[in-house]
């Protein structure tokens, strides 16, 4: 048994590997999913199609109609028979290798009735626009380029179609009724959202978002609302976290709710626990758990249900810490609630913050909406200047790629100073460069592995 006097000099947490951190939050995450899935409490709600981006869907979407509706016209042309082709044709005519057919009626692209389709008379064609529906019985569409105009009524073919359904879509070639149109899982973006349009869908069940809830804790931290009302003290310091993680943590499709600063005080902070247990699927902290005497965290956290790791050995983070609640961890009389509450708890530096947040909390969030794939993707990259390794750590380098024709690779630039204070190091970043702890300098040219983040930046 460790005494009191040892317990403040040393961390009571293993140093956990990057890789194993990310996979045990994910795996929690994936398991509370699972189960919310099976039990069906409150795990899906049904949305409009504008509502949906970036959702996960809930059921399997079967198609409700054939798109199209009906066989139509690829091209502005004539709607032909191809039979007619094979007709007695005038000297002239056979020697030019055309032909010239009465055309009957216009076919433009409007809502055409099944019962409004008119039947192609034989020996004639029918001016037909791009997604008009065919008359009965054509059977190929010549497009304009390959015709003259005779007369008013008629059109000189000169160029035969080479097969039946040239240039016709027939009905349900896009999508058929019935037809499986997307998977219970899959994330939906706006090719998604324009296929559900397409075949007829305007609502759709979509998982739950998790309500994550977000909160600084520290006695310095001072809210940037207060920035107009008062100067800041020499010893104060704007809560960057906060607004960082709220906006990134909606961007990911969370419901998120604003748990303010919360001071060094052991019951404050049980106080906002307990009421962010009662509404929040994932709490998420920033400051107060790495060795002060004032980083109450960990040991909170400790006497409420399980701290999983409380340190990662990374650069910058370390002292990332990872718990599960029981929801009722904070009023042991009251009934359980569904779900298990997972807090992350990130370091107060707000580099750290930045990276933990892509490394694990947008990772969380996703794997809470059954995400298949809730990891950022890793690319090969090339360094654009020499890069100096940290001896003990593991490194997430802040870095912007960009695509280098020449060399058909992402070349890597750094953000300059890596300070996990500093954070100018995450502005531009669209990567984290995943270097590993070494006493050396990685020479300009070497190939590293790189997380991409922010992927809107890939362009610039
Ligand atoms: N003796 C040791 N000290 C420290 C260790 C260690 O291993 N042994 N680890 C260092 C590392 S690494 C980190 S990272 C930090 C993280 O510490 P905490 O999570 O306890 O963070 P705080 O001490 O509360 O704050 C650190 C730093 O960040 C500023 N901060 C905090 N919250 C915010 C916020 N919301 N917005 C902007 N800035 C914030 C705070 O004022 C401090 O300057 O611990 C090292 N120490
Ligand atoms: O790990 Mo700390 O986040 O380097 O500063």
């Amino acid at each position: 048994m460790e005494s009191e006097r040892d317990t403040v000099r040393k961390s009571l947490y293993e140093m956990v590997d990057m890789e194993r951190a990310i996979e045990q939050v994910v795996s929690t995450c994936q398991d509370i999913f699972l189960a919310s899935s099976k039990s069906g409490a409150g795990y899906s709600e049904r949305v409009p199609l504008s509502e949906c981006y970036g959702r996960v869907l809930a059921d399997d979407l079967f198609s409700v109609v054939d798109v199209p509706g009906a066989p139509v016209s690829m091209k502005d042309g004539y709607a032909v028979r191809m039979s007619d082709f094979e007709a007695p044709v005038s000297p002239q005519h056979e020697a030019a290798g055309t032909r010239v057919f009465a055309v009957k009626m216009e076919m433009h692209a409007t809502q055409t009735g099944e019962e409004q389709i008119p039947v192609l008379p034989d020996g004639c064609v029918a001016y037909v626009a791009t997604g008009a529906v065919l008359p009965l019985g054509a059977d190929a569409v010549v497009m304009v380029e390959n015709t003259r105009a005779a007369s008013d009524e008629s059109v000189e073919i000169l160029k035969a179609p080479y097969c039946r359904g040239q240039d016709i879509r027939p009905r349900g070639v896009d999508l058929a009724k019935g037809q499986l149109v997307l998977s219970k899982s899959e994330l939906i973006l706006e090719a998604e959202i324009g296929l559900l349009a397409a075949c007829g869908v305007s609502h759709v069940s979509v998982i739950r978002p998790p309500v994550v809830g977000v909160l600084s804790t520290g006695d310095e931290v001072v809210d940037v609302s207060e920035s107009r009302s008062a100067a800041l003290s020499a010893g104060s310091t704007y809560d960057s976290n906060r607004p960082m993680l709220l906006a990134a943590c909606a961007a990911a499709h969370a419901q998120v709710v604003d748990l303010g600063i919360v001071h060094d005080h052991a019951a404050e902070l049980e106080r906002t626990f307990m009421d962010a247990c009662a509404k929040c699927d994932l709490i998420v902290t920033s400051g107060g758990v790495s060795m002060g005497r004032r980083d109450l965290l960990q040991r909170i956290l400790a006497s409420k249900g399980t701290v999983h790791f409380g340190r990662v050995r990374m650069k910058p983070g370390k002292p990332l810490t990872f718990a599960t609640l029981l929801p009722n961890a904070f009023e042991p009389d009251a009934p359980p609630l569904p779900r298990t509450r997972v807090v992350l708890s990130l370091p107060g530096n707000p580099v750290s913050s930045f990276v933990c947040l892509h490394l694990v909390v947008i990772p969380a969030i996703r794997s809470l909406q059954g995400h298949a794939s809730p990891l950022p993707p890793i690319v090969d990259a090339v360094l654009a200047q020499d890069v100096k390794l940290d001896p003990e750590r593991p490194e997430y380098h802040r870095a912007t790629l960009v695509w280098n024709a020449e060399l058909g690779a992402f070349q890597a630039r750094s953000t300059g100073v890596q300070q996990s204070s500093r954070l100018l190091s995450a502005r531009s970043a669209n990567a984290f460069l995943v270097l590993p702890a070494l006493d050396e300098t990685l020479k300009s040219g070497s190939k590293v592995r790189a997380m991409l983040i922010m992927q809107e930046r890939l362009n610039g």
